[in-house]
């Protein structure tokens, strides 16, 4: 199972969404990460064909998708972001005209549409309209709909969106376990959705793949580039304008600053355990510096 992405390039008018992006996927969960307007939704919009594409390729299987066709249909389920849902059917309903759309043998969707009323919780609302769901609610879905037919590739934007601390741990659960035997492609901005699930993580900023590599290894390149210090509010509130955004941390100590930078201030003690993808993702997109360390952006 491959999915293959090169030199994928969009423009909407003169605005460069994404950047001749080359990249490749086996299964595993894949998240893509990237502050508002990064390109995210368009590189979603583009691997699942709903964006027309105007340079580059996607191979699934090395063979072009719009060669695959209808049939590429069949292989990848879509969450997309704030979709139109149809709001007078019920949530039942709708899975059931989705499953139709999906060519999905009656039979057989029927099964599909019980199984992940279960294992999404939805029986509670799966007989009311979709105008009256909650937001929630309407993620849980979207979410099953992209589900049927049991795709190879998921193509998930934004997932956990709406969804309250609960709701947002179970769907992290299952979709990390949906991924064993598929690809999953998650855009987010939400680091713990991806932090602990994802093997490979693409960093994405104005169209550009800034990285593409494990946690792990993301982690690794930034050691000696975090570091927390107690200190004023104005001595924070200066800092902070000076080196970009950091964390403030409640310590035994007090409040604390901590700061990402390639060269941090006077007094930082450096972190070496406890650093995260938080951190790696200050360090990408909240710094002051101009541009990344360029020892850091492959693995
Ligand atoms: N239909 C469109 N017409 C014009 N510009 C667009 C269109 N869709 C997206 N853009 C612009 O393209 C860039 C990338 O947008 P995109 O929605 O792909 O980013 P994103 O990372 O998904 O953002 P968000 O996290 O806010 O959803 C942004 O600057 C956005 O304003």
């Amino acid at each position: 199972m491959k999915l293959k992405i090169q030199d994928l390039t969009k423009h909407y008018g003169t605005l460069k969404a994404l950047d001749t992006m080359t990249c490749s996927f086996t299964p595993g969960v894949y998240g893509v990460l990237g502050p508002n307007g990064a390109g995210k939704s368009t590189l979603m919009g583009l691997m699942t064909d709903s964006l027309k594409r105007e340079q580059g390729s996607i191979l699934w299987e090395d063979r072009d998708i719009l060669e695959w066709g209808k049939e590429y249909r069949k292989i990848f389920g879509y969450m997309p972001q704030n979709p139109g849902l149809y709001e007078e059917m019920t949530a039942l309903q709708f899975l059931r005209y989705m499953a139709d759309l999906k060519e999905i043998p009656r039979r057989q969707a029927r099964v599909q549409v019980d199984s992940l009323l279960d294992i999404l919780q939805m029986h509670g609302f799966a007989r009311s309209r979709i105008r009256n769901c909650s937001g929630g609610m309407r993620q849980r879905v979207l979410l099953a709909q992209a589900l049927l037919g049991d795709p190879k590739l998921l193509i998930l934007d934004e997932p956990t969106a709406g969804l309250d601390p609960q709701e947002r741990i179970r769907i992290r659960n299952y979709i990390a376990s949906l991924a064993e035997q598929r690809i999953v492609i998650l855009a987010t901005h939400v680091v713990p959705d991806i932090e602990s699930i994802a093997k490979e993580i693409l960093l994405l900023d104005e169209g550009r793949l800034l990285a593409a590599a494990s946690p792990q290894w993301l982690i690794a390149q930034i050691a000696g580039k975090v570091g927390e210090k107690r200190c004023s509010r104005e001595e924070r509130e200066a800092l902070q304008l000076e080196y970009g955004l950091g964390q403030i941390y409640q310590r035994k100590e007090g409040q604390v600053l901590r700061l990402v930078s390639d060269h941090l201030p006077p007094g930082f003690s450096l972190l070496k355990e406890s650093i995260g993808l938080e951190d790696v993702y200050l360090y990408y997109f909240h710094r002051k510096q101009e541009e990344v360390d360029p020892s850091v952006t492959r693995a």
